[in-house]
């Protein structure tokens, strides 16, 4: 099957505050993925309740929404670890709903997990080089030289193993990581939890510069300033299901929006 061609995410539930991207940016632009009518449980709850989303190549979007709304779920069910109930996920037009996580990633989505998701018995350089990989159109632009280049910490740390970095180490790790398998999208689930201001600094520039190079990326983070500040598009969920989509810009211009659907 072949999945309708769209960047649009769609605000299935009642109250959405803006209106669908226009048709022409939906008929010109191919979703990278794209999740049709998600729904998945945990036993008897109905987690998420479905859910539409693409995004396009390039794009940055912002995932919102207080805790245990289902944004975990979303990315989880997205990358292959839950299966879902209903619906459908496609990446490039090609249906993965049952694609198990590694062949997700070798479609290019990488994920950095909450938690990180590094190896502890194995070094710095070795976590890195063991996720080498060219990216689905043969794209080695993520070399280990690069990494390094752009995490200077971990370049001063290559023996150290992963259970002897501290926590804004072991994110900037896991994001190497990531990058080291040449990614067309990034998902970063609360990237900047638990760690010191100027580290989370360190890593929203991190962030600023991977979306620079053009991986699409999809991110969950707690501050919704940086999220705006660093994407082309947010949407917020609640219970499951988007209740606000927008465009970023827009967004931080009208701070009202996210207080009411955030309790910001
Ligand atoms: N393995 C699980 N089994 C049962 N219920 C779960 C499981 N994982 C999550 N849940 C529940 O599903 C709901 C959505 O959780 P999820 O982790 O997706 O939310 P979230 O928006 O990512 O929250 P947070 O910001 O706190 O990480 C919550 O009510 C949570 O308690």
């Amino acid at each position: 099957m072949t999945a309708p061609a769209s960047a649009a995410v769609s605000a299935t539930a009642a109250g959405r505050d803006t209106a669908p991207p226009t048709a022409a940016a939906a008929a010109t632009t191919p979703a990278l993925i794209q999740a049709q009518n998600l729904h998945v449980h945990y036993g008897a709850s109905h987690v998420l309740r479905g859910i539409d989303l693409a995004i396009a190549p390039g794009e940055s979007i912002g995932l919102l929404g207080r805790n245990g709304m289902g944004k975990t779920t979303l990315i989880r069910t997205l990358m292959g670890h839950l299966r879902a109930t209903e619906g459908k996920v496609h990446i490039r037009a090609r249906d993965c709903t049952r694609t198990p996580p590694y062949g997700i990633a070798q479609q290019g989505i990488a994920y950095v997990p909450e938690g990180r998701g590094i190896f502890p018995n194995l070094s710095v350089r070795e976590n890195l080089l063991v996720a080498a990989r060219a990216g689905v159109n043969g794209q080695r632009a993520w070399t280990y030289d690069r990494v390094l280049q752009v995490f200077p910490r971990l370049s001063e740390r290559l023996g150290n193993g992963g259970n002897q970095l501290s926590g804004g180490e072991q994110q900037m790790l896991a994001i190497g990581r990531a990058l080291m398998t040449n990614p067309d999208l990034i998902i970063l689930d609360e990237a900047t939890e638990g760690l010191a201001p100027l580290i989370v600094a360190d890593i929203w520039r991190i962030i600023g510069e991977i979306r620079k190079t053009g991986i699409s990326s999809l991110i969950v983070d707690r501050n919704y300033r940086s999220v705006l500040e660093h994407t082309d598009r947010c949407v917020v969920m609640e219970k499951g299901q988007w209740v606000f989509q927008g465009d970023s810009r827009s967004i931080a211009s009208q701070p009202d929006v996210l207080t009411r659907h955030l309790g910001v």
